[in-house]
């Protein structure tokens, strides 16, 4: 698979049992790149897609399902068989194994569960450390951790086991500034392709692809950042900074509001020169 997600749903629908209403209505998109944002108010559907992409729903959870979904050119289900697949949900002490004395065991665990060699664990554990900057905590206990530790621990665990698609769902909500900031530089070095759900408009539009914009189970718009924040009039979706204040100042880059640090800092020597 090349680092494109390569991503293709079509006509997709979703219903929990009992509900009335679709979690996912029609949902038909393909993506592009390999970094791939989805934003929408809560109910939107989020989580169930991305459930879904990870054969949670309707494997563990049950619902109904119709539609085509694909990844490079195979069904979901046919890929998932021949790759690896992660995700991180939002809650992510409920991901951990519980099983585990220290942060250390709690990275083995599922490369235990491979058939791993030790070095081969160690050398794992310690890159997937490193990367998340857990490395001095790792012969901590889980339950010892905070919030954002445990996510960047969930986090840790997903790609330890090197997976061919990392799926995010708010992966960051509980983590401080500072360490959301190092997450998302961090992710654009990550090497495979990930579909992330967050609300952090100005880190998606930094590291995004195409953002995928969901409302009350459907598809509102799936586009490039600088596109889709320029386009949204809704409300209900917040613009990232450098939109707000590329609007206030009146810095256009090539007739659009710029949304990311770069654009801005472009529009601003634009404006100057003219
Ligand atoms: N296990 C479930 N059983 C029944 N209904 C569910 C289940 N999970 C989600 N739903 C419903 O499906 C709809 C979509 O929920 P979902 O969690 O996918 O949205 P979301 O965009 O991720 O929302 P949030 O941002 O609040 O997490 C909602 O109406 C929700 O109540």
């Amino acid at each position: 698979m090349s680092n494109d997600l390569q991503l293709t749903i079509s006509g997709l629908n979703l219903r929990y049992p009992g509900c009335q209403e679709n979690a996912l209505n029609d949902l038909s998109v393909a993506s592009r790149g390999s970094r791939i944002g989805i934003i929408g108010p809560s109910h939107a559907g989020k989580s169930s897609l991305l459930a879904l992409l990870a054969g949670i729903v309707p494997q563990m959870i049950p619902a109904k399902v119709a539609g085509a979904v694909s990844l490079a050119g195979q069904d979901l289900t046919t890929w998932r068989k021949r790759h690896d697949l992660a995700m991180v949900q939002q809650d992510p002490v409920s991901q951990l194994t519980g099983l585990a004395d220290t942060v250390y065991d709690e990275l083995a665990f599922s490369l235990l569960n491979q058939g791993k060699s030790d070095a081969e664990i160690d050398q794992a554990v310690q890159l997937a450390a490193d990367q998340l900057d857990l490395t001095g905590l790792l012969a901590c206990s889980p339950n010892q951790l905070s919030g954002g530790q445990v996510q960047r621990v969930a986090i840790a665990s997903a790609l330890a086991a090197g997976p061919d698609l990392l799926l995010l769902d708010d992966a960051s909500s509980q983590m401080d500034p500072l360490g959301r900031e190092h997450f998302f530089s961090w992710l654009k070095k990550l090497p495979c392709p990930l579909l992330i759900v967050s609300g952090e408009v100005d880190d998606l539009a930094e590291l995004c692809d195409q953002i995928w914009v969901m409302k009350d189970g459907r598809l509102v718009m799936a586009a490039a950042p600088q596109q889709v924040f320029n386009a949204l009039n809704d409300p209900a979706f917040d613009k990232p900074v450098a939109w707000k204040m590329a609007r206030k100042l009146g810095l256009e880059l090539g007739g659009r509001w710029p949304v990311t640090a770069n654009e801005l800092k472009k529009a601003a020597i634009n404006a100057n020169r003219n």
